[in-house]
């Protein structure tokens, strides 16, 4: 592995992707963005609805191709050999649930299985445990509330012990005490584990709590980046809402600001 790749989770360089609908035409969602995300780092990915999080965490993940530019995660050039990262990534989303006949013993099994593991029940118990579900092991995952659904989620994310951890939302429509719970979770996983976290999230109290490094995204393109507090330092804000408004609104022409901050770093 080379040097770079060791200090960088992810590196991005010209990633664009463009869909094509027979309605409307071409939609371009991620627009020749380039960036890099630090190893051990937790960075959030934030950005108004359709900004493009998603269709990155995608490309990501190797699940869309990109039309044009790289993605390496964990050293690996996701579109051609993504299968040599996949072992060492997850994913978790709120809004990908998981089969709900089966119960949550029975789809943990099934992903412990699908990711080659070895010693698949002692993990899901273990797992069960430190997030607290092992007297919902039996139950059909369809008929947990949000916040167990969460954890489940979770419990999947991490069975294989990512390296890299990818996040879309992970504490939407949980209440403050569970989403608090979570958030806590992760950080003590980040610590033991060293992994790298890539957070998109609309809650900016949890970006604030959580990450080093935050990139800005609008209309597919990354407008600014920074750590929070040299964020609300640069555009004179104390709060990371505020300077999310200031970008989602184009106030104070974000884009200069960036330029600036992108000629600074130089
Ligand atoms: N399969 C698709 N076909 C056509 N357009 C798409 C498709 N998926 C996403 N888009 C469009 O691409 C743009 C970026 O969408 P994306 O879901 O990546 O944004 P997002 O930042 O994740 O938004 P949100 O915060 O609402 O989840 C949007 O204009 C969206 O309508």
């Amino acid at each position: 592995m080379d040097q770079c790749a060791k200090q960088h989770a992810i590196r991005a360089v010209n990633l664009t992707k463009r869909y094509g609908t027979a309605r409307s035409g071409e939609v371009t969602a991620v627009d020749g963005i380039s960036f890099t995300v630090a190893a051990g780092s937790v960075t959030g990915l934030l950005g108004g609805n359709g900004a493009g999080k998603t269709t990155t965490i995608s490309m990501l993940l190797g699940l869309l191709l990109p039309t044009s530019g790289t993605v390496e995660v964990l050293g690996v050039d996701m579109v051609r050999h993504r299968h040599a990262a996949l072992p060492r990534m997850n994913f978790s989303s709120p809004y990908v649930e998981l089969p709900h006949r089966l119960t949550v013993r029975e789809n943990l099994t099934v992903y412990g299985h699908l990711y080659g593991l070895r010693g698949v029940k002692r993990r899901v118990e273990e797992l069960a445990e430190h997030l607290e579900l092992t007297r919902f092991l039996e139950r059909p995952s369809g008929g947990l509330s949000a916040g167990q659904k969460t954890r489940v989620a979770l419990a999947k994310a991490l069975l294989n012990r990512p390296e890299l951890l990818l996040l879309d939302e992970p504490t939407a429509s949980l209440d403050p005490d569970t989403a608090d719970w979570i958030r806590t979770y992760l950080e003590r996983y980040r610590l033991e584990s060293g992994a790298t976290i890539l957070l998109a999230s609309h809650n900016m109290l949890e970006v604030e709590r959580m990450c080093d490094d935050v990139l800005m995204m609008r209309q597919g393109r990354i407008v600014d980046r920074g750590s929070p507090a040299g964020l609300l330092a640069r555009y004179g804000r104390t709060s990371l809402e505020d300077v999310f408004l200031d970008i989602a609104r184009d106030r104070a022409g974000a884009e200069n600001v960036s330029r600036e901050a992108a000629d600074a770093a130089e």
